[in-house]
């Protein structure tokens, strides 16, 4: 299937000069979101995945349905203030400034091996602070997949070390 096809490129959103990379579109479709599931499950199976991590938000809806076809569990990756109980915390660098991301302290086993799964990978300071809080919680980072790597950001060289995989490249 060409999954690009499905992809909404609005320009100029949400800032002037960003080509955002809508994949609502992917999403509505059954066909078409059944089939970049399927293509990341086959990798996570590959990878020997036992767990999926997931990034706020939109890799809530990537990384579920590979998580729930694979009948393993899935920890969200998530904004300060959200989740209920004992956190880790690990910041990041942004275009301009820095952000948070946390995850509960007992969210991952040491040892566990972990596929983390989201929408896209831009610079990749989100991916690159996910494998930190897996790390820090003693768990394995098997590898990192994404839907669509924008390759001009060069996330890939941020996270060099670890095994990439992307549906589509722009
Ligand atoms: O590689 P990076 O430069 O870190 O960018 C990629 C991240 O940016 C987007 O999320 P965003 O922070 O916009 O949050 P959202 O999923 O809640 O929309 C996207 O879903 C990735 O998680
Ligand atoms: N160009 C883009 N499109 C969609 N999501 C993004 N996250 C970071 N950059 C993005």
């Amino acid at each position: 299937m060409d999954l690009k096809k499905y992809v909404t490129v609005v320009e100029n959103w949400p800032k002037e000069g960003i080509s955002f990379k809508d994949i609502t579109t992917i999403m509505d479709n059954g066909p078409a979101y059944k089939y970049a599931t399927d293509q990341i499950v086959d990798y996570a199976k590959k990878m020997g995945a036992e767990l999926i991590v997931g990034p706020e938000a939109r890799g809530f809806i990537t990384g579920c349905p590979v998580a729930y076809a694979l009948e393993i569990g899935f920890a969200p990756v998530r904004k300060p203030g959200k989740l209920p109980r004992e956190v880790i915390s690990q910041e990041y660098d942004l275009e301009y400034g820095t952000n948070t991301l946390t995850m509960h302290s007992d969210a991952v086993k040491p040892g566990q091996k972990v596929l983390i799964v989201d929408d896209l990978l831009a610079t990749g300071g989100t991916v690159e602070a996910s494998i930190k809080l897996i790390e820090q919680l003693g768990g394995e980072v098997v590898g990192c997949a994404f839907l669509i790597e924008l390759t001009e950001l060069k996330g890939r060289e941020k996270i060099a070390g670890y095994d990439i995989f992307s549906l589509m490249e722009y």
